[in-house]
């Protein structure tokens, strides 16, 4: 007589599981009534609603962890329909004209279907009714209609052939419509992180909007919508008319006190065991907070997993003996989050649940002998009863993940709206002008704190270098060489002073603007996981298919000789440190196939590479401003004298005309002197400034370093 709950109801395969797109690794502030009862102002943006909707209680400043389920209090019931409000409407309306007929065919197919359980429980019930009855009275008496049962039992397949064929065709639409959903979704998260800029990324706050939007984002592929969409609304509203229907069932089959009777203790038997299980898992369950000592462990077990995994730190790990260390630290960690998860799941209800099913059908018998009721009519009964009961379940879990999707949600609307921080706003862009011989640089009074530093990483920096002079930054480990390029290439900003190049504020210039005039080489250069040829052509896209161009800058680079003696040239595929093939078991097919031809290469060998790609673009007419962050630091003296000629050759016209503005860090103050000009750099500042002579003359900290190197 126990009905499966899965016939009860369509949609709860639709419902991912909670825990399954919460990670364990958060906490839950301590519920405290006076602070949630407090009316707050209503947020002024989706952002901010995002944002408060993670404060900790009473702890100003301090952040729920990303992904963590927010408390339902009233201040957080306000925020969410805040953000329905907000963000459901644009969403619905774009994601619904991607397939603007087969979103209305799914909706108008799950409204319909929504109406299904009513219309079927009705039948179904009526119909089972029916047979029940027909076995009853050949138990009974002996007198029964052959045809009749017959009927009764082909028209019942029929209805369920049907009705899987509509399930089937709503399957397949679906399918298409949730495939462009999330194929749209993902194609904007995308779209959106390639474009922030480091400043915006550096940001704590905006690290963790990110990370609930990827949650948002990654919820799409779990085959529904996810935790939120308008099709959980869809559900939400078909489980409330799925109720009304059973109740509008119930009520027409209730016939008389003892049916009453009936009733009421269903309900309450079949409700017992469920505000049970809510009761218990308010102590025990999901929405426990988990404790300092767990997020801890937690954070560890994965640290330790990446570290065994891992093939950058495998040398060392062997070197050291870190393995048992690894696997000590991990195994301690696994088993408290181990025990942490099996204190979540243990549902002593369980078992509860189950006898309060059987005592059920005690006023069932007595029903049945006291009164006239036939045995299928009762059966009929007692399944609306249950049908309904269990869409009142599904429908406050339903609701309770579509409030903790909001916030998720917003934070994925929040993101669309992030803007880059170096991006100047439309009234103030400047457009870039080309002068001859390359770019002018004034810098005046120009400071910079790295986001959470204690001290300035540069300060009061003043100089100016002419369009197409060399600047060589010299100076001591840390006094902030790399942080001056990455600003002068706009990678970084900075807090005070100006930084005038062409003569504009360069926060006037768009980055992506300033940045297609200028190539560089970085200090930590990428090591793509990818062909020389690639590696290489990544520093002009343009010409990436291009092989002349590719190897021109391969030779500037003086990376013939060794791109000759790859295997496959230009087409080898390079081993890089720090990429993992195999991450975890089974992700992206077990290991990469491809490993055994990588070929790694030695730190100058990549030098090379890296310098081939600024190289590529470097070429490039439109360039004005080469920077090199110690492009030959792991060259010897024979590549090092080659690239610094090269460095020269392509900063001059063929006539022998600057045409292009060079700054290079270097170490080796023997390069230094072929520069037009010396910065001498010391805790953050420029201690002293001039060619190479003038330096030289003065005896300074610049004189003592040079004479000290050679
Ligand atoms: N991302 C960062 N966050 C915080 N501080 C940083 C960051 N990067 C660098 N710093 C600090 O800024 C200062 C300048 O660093 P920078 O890398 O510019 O020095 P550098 O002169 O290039 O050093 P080196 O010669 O060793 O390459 C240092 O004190 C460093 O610790």
């Amino acid at each position: 007589m126990r009905i499966s709950p899965t016939a009860c109801s369509a949609m709860r395969s639709r419902i991912p599981s909670r825990k399954a797109l919460f990670p364990n690794d958060f906490h839950l502030p301590q519920r405290t009534p006076s602070s949630s009862k407090a009316q707050k102002p209503t947020p002024d943006s989706v952002y901010e609603a995002w944002l408060k909707s993670r404060e900790m209680p009473n702890q100003k400043g301090v952040y729920l962890v990303p992904g963590a389920p927010r408390p339902l209090t009233i201040e957080n019931a306000h925020l969410a329909w805040y953000v329905s409000q907000t963000c459901i409407y644009d969403l619905f309306k774009t994601l619904w004209g991607l397939h603007p007929l087969r979103s209305t065919f799914m909706v108008t197919l799950n409204i319909v279907r929504s109406l299904f359980p009513a219309f079927r429980g009705y039948s179904q019930a009526c119909r089972v009714a029916l047979i029940i009855d027909e076995f009853q009275s050949l138990i009974g008496s002996g007198s029964f209609t052959w045809t009749r049962l017959l009927y009764l039992l082909s028209t019942e397949i029929l209805r369920r052939v049907v009705e899987g064929f509509i399930d089937s065709l709503l399957t397949t639409n679906e399918n298409i419509v949730l495939g462009s959903a999330r194929f749209f979704i993902e194609y904007k998260q995308m779209e959106h992180r390639v474009r922030l800029d480091v400043p915006t990324l550096a940001d704590p706050q905006v690290r963790d909007l990110l990370q609930e939007s990827d949650l948002f984002a990654r919820s799409f592929s779990g085959g529904g919508f996810g935790f939120i969409s308008p099709l959980d609304f869809i559900n939400i509203f078909s489980l409330l008319i799925e109720i009304l229907s059973h109740l509008w069932l119930i009520l027409t089959l209730t016939r008389d006190a003892s049916c009453f009777g009936v009733l009421l203790f269903s309900i309450a038997s079949a409700l017992l065991p469920f505000f049970l299980s809510r009761f218990t898992q308010s102590t025990t369950g999901i929405d426990n907070p988990i404790s300092a000592k767990e997020m801890r462990a937690a954070e560890k077990q994965e640290r330790m997993r990446n570290l065994a995994y891992s093939d950058i730190h495998r040398p060392e790990i062997s070197l050291f003996g870190l393995g048992d260390w690894i696997l000590n630290s991990w195994s301690a960690a696994r088993k408290i989050v181990l025990a942490s998860e099996q204190t979540v799941s243990r549902n002593s209800t369980v078992h509860f649940a189950d006898l309060m099913y059987a005592l059920q059908n005690l006023p069932v018998i007595l029903i049945l002998q006291s009164t006239s009721t036939t045995l299928g009519a009762i059966t009929a009964y007692r399944s609306s009863i249950q049908c309904a009961v269990y869409a009142v379940g599904n429908l406050i879990s339903t609701t309770k993940m579509a409030f903790q999707g909001l916030f998720l949600m917003s934070a994925f609307s929040a993101s669309m709206k992030l803007k880059p921080k170096l991006q100047p706003r439309n009234e103030d862009v400047a457009r870039y002008m080309s002068q001859p011989g390359g770019v002018s640089i004034d810098v005046k009074g120009l400071s910079y704190t790295y986001p959470g530093a204690p001290d300035p990483a540069l300060r009061n920096i003043t100089f100016s270098l002419q369009a197409g002079e060399t600047l060589a930054i010299v100076g001591y480990n840390g006094s902030g060489k790399s942080t001056l390029a990455k600003i002068l290439l706009r990678i970084t900003d900075f807090d005070k002073g100006m930084l005038h190049i062409n003569g504009v504020d360069v926060r006037r210039y768009t980055p992506q603007e300033y940045h297609r005039h200028t190539s560089a080489v970085f200090q930590g250069f990428s090591k793509f996981n990818s062909t020389v040829r690639e590696n290489v052509g990544l520093g002009n896209v343009d010409k990436m298919r291009y092989k002349p161009a590719i190897e021109t800058a391969v030779h500037l680079a003086e990376a013939d000789m060794l791109v000759e003696s790859l295997p496959n040239g230009l087409k080898t595929l390079l081993e890089t440190p720090g990429f993992e093939n195999i991450s975890y078991p089974g992700a992206f097919g077990g290991y990469d196939s491809n490993a055994s031809q990588r070929q790694g290469l030695s730190g100058g060998e990549w030098q090379r590479i890296a310098l081939a790609r600024a190289f590529m673009r470097a070429n490039e007419p439109e360039v004005d401003l080469l920077v090199f962050d110690e492009p030959t630091s792991s060259l010897d003296a024979h590549a090092q004298n080659q690239i610094f000629e090269t460095i020269g050759k392509i900063s001059k016209t063929p006539s022998g005309d600057r045409r292009k503005t060079v700054i290079y860090i270097t170490h080796r103050l023997s390069t230094a002197r072929r520069a037009d000009k010396v910065a001498m750099m010391d805790k953050g500042t420029i201690t002293e400034f001039g060619s190479h002579e003038e330096l030289m003359a003065k005896n300074g900290p610049y004189a003592a370093l040079y004479r000290a190197s050679i």
